[in-house]
């Protein structure tokens, strides 16, 4: 059995991930904003963190979490994870909103890109081979209950390597609007994906 919480947290887990604004350098489109922050805030401020529970291993496994995404912007855009594509890049995963408002932010490599609103009760299954990252757009943790195949593994430097994601999630006005990274130069396909 395992008690989820919906601040996020998971009774139980096998492991804590935490991500602090010091983590965060080149993620943010806004290099000046972050930095700003860091002087302000500290390195160590906490960003958001991740509640796993790993029940098995080998073939067929499921790792089950919460991923708690705290609110706040960096210049115009949301606050957000550094967002991956799966190292096994077939592998799906199911996020379920637990409370608080989000943006799912992803992509595929050839271009595609997708942004759904998240907010309690609201899921959103990512299929296998997108890019996706987690995007705060309320004012209070964004939390989220995900499921994925316990073999799928992370892959940040697709990201990085791209210069961002195609698209970011920015304030405007009371809500959110989506606009095109300018320093997004294309997913390089990794070899052997
Ligand atoms: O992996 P990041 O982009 O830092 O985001 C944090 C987390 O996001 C998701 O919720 C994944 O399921 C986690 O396994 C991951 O670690
Ligand atoms: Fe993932």
């Amino acid at each position: 059995m395992l008690e989820i919480a919906r601040e996020g947290g998971i009774e139980g887990r096998s492991r804590r991930y935490e991500k602090r604004l010091g983590d965060m350098a080149g993620v943010y489109r806004d290099a000046d904003a972050w930095e700003a922050a860091v002087a302000e805030h500290g390195a160590d401020r906490l960003e958001y963190w991740v509640d796993d529970h790993r029940y098995q291993e080998g073939p067929g496994a499921l790792i089950v979490g919460t991923s708690t995404v705290l609110p706040g912007r960096m210049g115009d855009e949301f606050a957000l994870t550094r967002g991956h594509i799966h190292e096994v890049s077939d592998r799906a995963e199911l996020y379920y909103c637990l409370s608080g408002r989000g943006v799912m932010l992803m992509d595929t490599v050839d271009g595609q890109s997708s942004a759904i609103e998240l907010t309690p009760g609201k899921a959103v299954d990512v299929p296998g081979h997108w890019v996706h990252r987690s995007v705060n757009i309320g004012d209070e943790p964004f939390v989220t209950l995900f499921c994925y195949a316990a073999d799928a593994g992370q892959d940040y430097q697709v990201i990085s390597d791209a210069g961002g994601m195609k698209n970011i999630v920015v304030a405007d006005g009371d809500g959110w609007a989506l606009v095109p990274n300018p320093d997004h130069r294309g997913y390089r396909v990794h070899a052997g994906e």
